[in-house]
């Protein structure tokens, strides 16, 4: 850890923006640059499906205390990174370099339950399943490695009762914050699309994360909600957890982010501060070479070069057609 970048730090909490753009100030804005007090570090991680290389990532570290986006066009490889880091798949290259950490724990072998006990939770989308049980009863599972680490311990003293009434308290209390409360015995299917995400953060929260990995946890969500949503995710950051998410609306990610980082092609193509990355000719590139729909968030992003190169491809596509009749 360098001296000089070290100075804020995410223990109490990165409320103050001007702190965090002092902290962020510091990193270099290129990819696998060097964070003064990284909780993920990620080095070597491949996977191929048969001959097409999924992901290739050479080195990635994680902010503590701040909010990371990390972006992409489609098929860039964000969740499948997003499934090896968490234990739900292996790399190509496990055993053979692959290495990754969390808060300074070695995860490379770990089952991804062992992963959430470390700190590291995902939300997951609410499956037919989960759908089909009250909200409650989600937030109850939420809880459950947190449980089974202790349950024969509990039986054992026949403590049991008490730790469910417990857990069920702390549920109570975060299905309160994100004003779910009303709906706790309503299946969880029934829910709006903004309240199966806020649904969704709550259930992972159960477990008292360090670091919450939200997968574009935006879509589907009516604009009003999406404020809302967008709040909850700033105020966890400003008590002081880490988040790491993956989202294609380029004007949640300019709202929300300290950080970002962009993949294209499975590797790291960028990483800066929001504005940063997005004028980035490498990233520009990346998603007009996807022929991503993607609206970057900022029309001043098409810029005369940008532009240009469209018209050209058009120009050539139309002079294809044209040969082609
Ligand atoms: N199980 C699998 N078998 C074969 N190919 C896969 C598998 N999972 C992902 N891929 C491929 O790996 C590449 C990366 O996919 P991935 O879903 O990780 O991208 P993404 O960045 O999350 O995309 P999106 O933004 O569209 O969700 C894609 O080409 C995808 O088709």
């Amino acid at each position: 850890m360098s001296d000089q970048m070290a100075q804020p730090t995410a223990a109490s909490g990165m409320a103050d923006p001007a702190a965090r753009r002092a902290l962020t100030g510091g990193f270099a804005p290129e990819p696998g640059s060097a964070k003064p007090d990284p909780i993920l570090v990620v080095d070597n991680i491949v996977r191929q499906f048969g001959g097409m290389t999924a992901v290739d990532v050479g080195h990635l570290e994680v902010q503590r205390g701040l909010i990371t986006a990390l972006i992409g066009p489609n098929g860039a490889g964000k969740t499948t990174f997003f499934n090896l880091i968490t234990g739900f798949d292996r790399p190509t290259t496990a055993g053979k370099g692959a290495h990754w950490a969390f808060d300074g724990r070695t995860l490379d072998k770990t089952s991804a339950s062992s992963v959430a006990r470390a700190g590291m939770v995902r939300t997951f989308q609410l499956t037919k399943a989960l759908s089909a049980m009250t909200v409650i009863e989600n937030m109850m599972l939420g809880a459950q490695d947190q449980a089974g680490e202790n349950l024969f311990k509990s039986m054992f003293r026949g403590t049991w009762a008490k730790q469910e009434r417990e857990i069920e308290a702390k549920a109570d209390e975060l299905l309160g914050r994100f004003k779910l409360y009303e709906k706790k015995h309503d299946y969880a299917g029934s829910l709006s699309g903004g309240q199966r995400k806020l649904l969704e953060m709550a259930r992972a929260l159960m477990s008292d994360p360090k670091m919450i990995m939200l997968d574009e946890p935006m879509a589907g969500v009516n604009p009003a909600l999406t404020q809302s949503l967008l709040g909850h995710v700033q105020s966890l950051r400003d008590e002081g957890m880490t988040v790491l998410f993956v989202e294609h609306d380029m004007h949640v990610v300019r709202h929300i982010s300290d950080w970002v980082a962009v993949m294209a092609e499975g590797k790291l193509v960028a990483e800066g501060p929001a504005d940063t990355v997005m004028s980035d000719q490498a990233v520009i590139d990346a998603y007009l070479g996807a022929h991503h729909d993607t609206d970057l968030g900022d029309d001043a992003l098409l810029t005369d070069e940008a532009i240009e190169e469209l018209e050209e491809e058009v120009a050539a596509e139309r002079e294809a057609e044209e040969e082609t009749k």
